[in-house]
């Protein structure tokens, strides 16, 4: 069953008694006086595919680290396949990942070792033939037993996926998921992770900087500027709201202050 049939079905999948991805409320983080988050809430629904927008700055990364019990809300609650976070994260750490090309693998370490050690902290079985079969998914066969650190920025962009995916995750955070790879891939990439978003009824909640990748990926968008979220919509809604065709150019009013009534 897709995750269009579910969403079109009585599936238990969309019972309101299943909890939500992700679900934050008032969810504020203070660094000294900086509020970096600034009472944000939202709700993630599980097979949705959420972009996360914002400029440099704007609290993205300190939301998805909160939301994966890394960082500690100041004040709020984070809620993680219906399980308190960080509270109870030995519940549901296994049940998500997280991807970011900016968290570097041991360098000395191949790239099949890495993928080892980290499938067996997720406690993958049958590692070997997982290993195997995201080498092929992911075309890392040529350098699977190249050192870690020799590789090129998208070779380590696809290893990082490989890592994100070892486990199966129902929940997947992306920090800026293709960057550093050139379009082709990068397309090629966005295809895969809709493909196994599709077939896993998986969610993922990704922050980019790449629009016409959050076009392209999300069935819904949320605009962060400041700490607080600007807009949550679907890409469609938000280009009617703001009267705009690309939301590039909605980032750019977001970005520079023009509020929607000025844009149209
Ligand atoms: N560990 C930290 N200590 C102090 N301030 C921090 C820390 N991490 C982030 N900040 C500050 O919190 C604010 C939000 O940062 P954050 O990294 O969440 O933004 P972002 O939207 O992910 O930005 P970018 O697109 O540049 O990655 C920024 O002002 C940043 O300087």
């Amino acid at each position: 069953m897709t995750a269009d049939d579910i969403k079109q079905s009585n599936h238990p999948l969309r019972s309101p008694d299943v909890p939500a991805a992700i679900a934050v409320a008032h969810l504020v983080k203070v660094y000294k006086t900086n509020r970096a988050v600034d009472d944000i809430s939202f709700s993630i629904a599980r097979g949705s595919i959420t972009g996360l927008l914002g400029g440099n700055g704007a609290g993205k990364t300190t939301t998805i680290a909160m939301i994966m019990g890394l960082v500690l809300p100041t004040s709020g609650k984070v809620s993680v396949l219906g399980h308190a976070m960080p509270e109870r994260a030995a519940d549901v750490l296994g049940r998500m990942n997280f991807e970011s090309p900016y968290v570097d693998m041991p360098m000395r370490l191949t790239v099949r070792q890495n993928l080892t050690v980290f499938g067996k902290l997720y406690a993958v079985r049958n590692l070997r033939e997982r290993i195997a079969q995201l080498a092929s998914d992911l075309d890392l066969t040529d350098f699977l037993d190249r050192a870690s650190g020799k590789l090129s920025a998208g070779q380590k962009t696809r290893v990082a996926l490989a890592k994100a995916l070892i486990n199966e995750p129902e929940l997947l955070l992306l920090d800026e998921p293709t960057a550093s790879l050139d379009p082709d891939t990068a397309d090629w990439i966005r295809g895969h992770l809709e493909a196994y978003c599709r077939s896993h009824n998986a969610t993922i909640l990704l922050a980019s900087h790449n629009m016409l990748e959050v076009e392209r990926l999300c069935d819904r968008v949320i605009i962060m500027k400041k700490g607080r979220v600007e807009d949550d919509d679907s890409p469609a809604g938000i280009l009617q709201r703001y009267n705009r065709t690309t939301l590039e150019d909605v980032f750019l009013d977001v970005a520079r202050g023009r509020d929607r009534e000025a844009a149209q």
